[in-house]
């Protein structure tokens, strides 16, 4: 199965809602009827059973497509339309490379709907994000590097997704189309951090299969709302 045709193969704009984060009903609606592609539920820090599960069933009350970032053993959650387990690429520390996930598969490997499950290559390049925090990145990075890491990625390692993470800021756009020239051998290039605004998620979507749209949801709704058409006016 090539890229495309992935059960996220379609996706061009997602959002990212947080499950730490409070996000009052009307917000929520706006956002699954936002004509968004689809919803990831995800975050790096106080993901819990509780409240995964809470905010997944606050969007199953609406039609839009809603996938898992599994990123802590607990919040680990049935009943998501597909699953993404993220791998961090530019780390040495070996448990955000297999650790943690093979740890996950001892406990839930029965569980997993392989067929709706893919693996993220996350390539984290904001040092000051929690999750290059946490993980230990290696977040400077110069475009070989990165291009390397990407075809570890998508040629040697074959994973359907390479995810380039600029949590918390808005990411080198030039960088994202080496990203994207370099990644032909099928994998989908998500791009997330720090679109706050139409023009900037429409710089994303030039190069990005996938733009991704977090923290702003819960700074200013209507710039949120406005990323929608900007990724969609972008064939
Ligand atoms: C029961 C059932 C149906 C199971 C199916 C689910 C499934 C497929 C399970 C597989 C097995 C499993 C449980 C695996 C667990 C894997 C695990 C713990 C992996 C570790 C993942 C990882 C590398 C985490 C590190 C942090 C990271 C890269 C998180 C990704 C998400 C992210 C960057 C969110 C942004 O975070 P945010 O908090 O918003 O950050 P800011 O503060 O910067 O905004
Ligand atoms: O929250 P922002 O900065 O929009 O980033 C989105 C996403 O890539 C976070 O994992
Ligand atoms: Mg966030």
């Amino acid at each position: 199965m090539n890229g495309t045709e992935a059960w996220y193969g379609s996706w061009r704009h997602v959002f990212k809602l947080d499950p730490e984060k409070d996000i009052s009903d009307e917000a929520l609606e706006a956002v699954c009827m936002s004509g968004t592609d689809a919803i990831i539920v995800g975050g790096s820090t106080g993901v819990t059973f509780e409240n995964t599960v809470d905010l997944m069933a606050r969007i199953r009350r609406f039609e839009v497509d809603c996938a898992l970032e599994v990123s802590t053993m607990d919040g680990a959650v049935p009943g998501f339309d597909g699953y993404f387990v993220p791998i961090v690429l530019n780390t040495d520390r070996a448990e955000w490379i297999n650790g943690a996930q093979t740890k996950g598969l001892q406990e839930y490997g029965s569980f997993v709907p392989w067929e709706e499950t893919a693996a993220q290559g996350y390539i984290i390049l904001n040092e000051d994000a929690a999750a290059a925090r946490i993980t230990g990145a290696c977040t400077a990075l110069d475009e070989d590097e990165v291009a390397a890491h990407v075809m570890m990625a998508d040629r040697l390692m074959r994973l359907p997704v390479v995810y380039i993470e600029y949590s918390g800021t808005f990411g080198d756009m030039s960088l994202l189309r080496t990203v994207r020239e370099t990644a032909q051998g099928g994998a989908r290039v998500f791009y997330g951090g720090g679109i706050d605004n139409a023009d900037k998620a429409q710089q994303a979507a030039e190069f990005a299969h996938t733009v991704v749209v977090g923290n702003v949801v819960y700074q200013d709704l209507a710039a949120a709302l406005s990323t929608v058409a900007a990724v969609h006016s972008r064939a």
